[in-house]
């Protein structure tokens, strides 16, 4: 992981997404990398996040980190094939499959895999473990803003 994040080279316009900007003063400054022709971004979740019962994750910050994690991992797609820096692109849809309860204080690892770059629109399938357990899966479409491609 020797790269910059993928957060960390969109341009400063385009930094301060309260989930994955970094120049957000008060955010949760996700950072995805690639892994191969895998994705990944590491985050542990803080107990002031609790969903409806102690010691587990509330199920928007979980549609936050696959909704971050894939703007990233389309961003980071688009950049490789075109062979250009990477650019911003917004969520047009967002799914998300809650299979089994998100512990707090535990270091989630969500997954990008890229399953199609058509023009402007990337599709991105996502996967969040905790300790080897899957605990949601996702896919989002997202869009490069028109005035970055
Ligand atoms: C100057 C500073 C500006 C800055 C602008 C900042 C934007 C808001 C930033 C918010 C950042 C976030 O929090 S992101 C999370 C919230 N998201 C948003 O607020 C985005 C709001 N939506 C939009 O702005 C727009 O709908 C876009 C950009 C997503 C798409 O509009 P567009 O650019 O006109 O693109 P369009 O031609 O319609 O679609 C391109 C391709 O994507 C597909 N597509 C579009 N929407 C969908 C969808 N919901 N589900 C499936 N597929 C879709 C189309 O079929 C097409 O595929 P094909 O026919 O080519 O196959």
């Amino acid at each position: 992981m020797s790269e910059p994040a993928f957060q960390d080279q969109y341009p400063d316009d385009y930094a301060h997404c309260y989930g994955c900007g970094r120049l957000h003063a008060e955010g949760h400054h996700l950072k995805s990398y690639w892994d191969g022709e895998e994705t990944v971004c590491r985050y542990t979740p803080d107990p002031k996040y609790t969903g409806g019962f102690p010691g587990f994750l509330y199920g928007g910050m979980i549609a936050s980190l696959i909704d971050c994690h894939g703007a990233g991992t389309a961003a980071a797609a688009k950049a490789r094939q075109d062979g250009k820096p990477i650019s911003r692109f917004v969520t047009a849809s967002l799914k998300v499959d809650y299979l089994a309860p998100t512990p707090i204080n535990t270091e989630l690892e969500i997954r990008g895999k890229v399953v199609e770059i058509k023009g402007r629109k990337v599709i991105v399938d996502l996967v969040v473990f905790a300790a080897g357990t899957t605990c949601a899966t996702g896919t989002v479409v997202m869009v490069q803003l028109k005035e970055q491609n």
